[in-house]
């Protein structure tokens, strides 16, 4: 069996050794003449597929995108030739709740403004932002849900329309998938006028799409509202973000906010359990297995933290400022965006870092928030 696969999914060889010949690829450039003889093929965000990639191959059996997000797979395509799909929805929405919780904890150190006391919008209530409502809240934030979607689906929890967001929110994080169309569609869901509007000194974060912000809009937003601050992960138009909005950004990076060891890992994982079952077989491989050891073993609090040793915590597992200057220093390079993402060194997640502290209830906000070994 031949298994394509984008040369940037990690532990593809432990998990699909096994089944086949392990052919990686680079996801960006994949062409239609070397999908042809594949019987798998496993991409990630980068690859478009559909009929022009997919339609001189005979045999596909499966098809894995080990993302959240399946706006690059044309789902009908596939459907209509019963080629068996599957993404691998979850598997990095804790790394990008921690990483949107981290950047809000960076600007507040940054502006001297705390986030202790905000009140944070979450638009898109989903599996991202709910992981980011749970950091909030873990920390004693006021987190106002937005989803009109799950609300009338009859999900208990509270929403909130968007003009409460946008009225009574300092920090706004958006966490809802690309849609070009329909009655709640997110394309440019941030246009001039709403960007305008929001509320004087409001935080913007956006991890999930980058046309989900007008682009060109923000540039000409920003440049008229300094107090505006902005937090961006993602952009309209990747791999090459317009070189004007990335200066105009407080933190930016280039679509890493999944990019943790657990998320990457889960997301193969789950690929790897959807063709187990679907060609009937055992999936006998365990995600624990592949994890290593986080590189501190633990660290020893000796009074619960206040904001500040919070943040010097979430820097132990992931120093936002780092990829910032990198991403700064490297963009406007040829394939400066990829080759970033190509050589990123994933971080670990919360849960991978031991904290040892004696006054166990002073402190279960913070196993709350993921880390382990609170109190233990
Ligand atoms: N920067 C990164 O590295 C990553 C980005 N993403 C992006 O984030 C998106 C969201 O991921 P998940 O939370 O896992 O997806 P999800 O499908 O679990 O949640 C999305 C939520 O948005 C809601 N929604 C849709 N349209 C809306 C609208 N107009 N207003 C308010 N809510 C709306 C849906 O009802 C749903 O509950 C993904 O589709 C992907 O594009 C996901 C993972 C990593
Ligand atoms: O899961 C998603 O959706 C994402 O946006 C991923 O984090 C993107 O990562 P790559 O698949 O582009 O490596």
């Amino acid at each position: 069996m031949k298994i394509l696969v984008d040369e940037n999914m990690p532990y593809v060889e432990p998990l699909f050794g096994d089944l086949g010949d392990i052919i990686p690829v680079n996801g960006r450039t994949l062409t239609a003449e070397q999908v042809r003889e594949a019987d798998v093929l496993l991409v990630r965000s980068v690859t478009k597929v559909n009929a022009e990639l997919l339609s001189g191959n005979n045999k596909l059996k499966f098809v894995g995108s080990a993302t959240i997000g399946t706006d690059h797979v044309d789902l009908t395509y596939l459907a209509e030739r019963n080629i068996p799909f599957s993404n691998a929805p979850g598997c990095n929405a804790t790394a990008v709740g921690e990483f949107a919780f981290i950047a809000m904890l960076e600007l507040a150190q940054r502006f001297n403004s705390p986030l202790k006391g905000k009140v944070v919008g979450i638009v898109g209530a989903g599996n991202t932002g709910t992981a980011t409502a749970k950091c909030l809240q873990a920390y004693g934030i006021k987190v106002l849900l937005n989803d009109p979607i799950k609300a009338a689906e009859g999900d208990p929890r509270s929403f909130v329309s968007l003009e409460t967001i946008m009225a009574q929110a300092d920090i706004i994080s958006l966490h809802v998938p690309i849609t070009r169309t329909g009655e709640h569609k997110t394309k440019h869901l941030f246009d001039e006028a709403r960007l305008k509007a929001l509320k004087p000194n409001t935080w913007l974060v956006n991890c999930c799409r980058g046309d989900v912000i007008d682009n060109q809009a923000l540039i000409k937003v920003k440049l008229q509202r300094d107090d505006l601050k902005l937090v961006l992960d993602v952009w309209e138009g990747e791999p090459t973000p317009l070189p004007e909005l990335v200066p105009l950004a407080e933190f930016a990076t280039p679509h890493i906010a999944g990019y943790s060891l657990e998320g990457k890992a889960r997301g193969t994982f789950m690929l790897y359990q959807n063709l187990c079952q679907l060609l009937n077989i055992t999936a006998d491989k365990s995600l624990l297995d592949l994890l290593p050891t986080f590189n501190i073993k633990a660290v020893e609090l000796a009074t619960a933290p206040n904001e500040k040793a919070l943040l010097q915590l979430a820097r132990f597992v992931y120093n936002l400022r780092d990829d910032d200057k990198m991403f700064r220093n490297t963009f406007l390079n040829e394939n400066g965006f990829d080759t970033m993402r190509k050589n990123h060194q994933h971080r670990r997640e919360f849960s991978a870092l031991a904290l040892a502290y004696d006054g166990q209830s002073e402190v279960d906000w913070l196993s709350n928030l993921g880390f382990s070994g609170v109190g233990q």
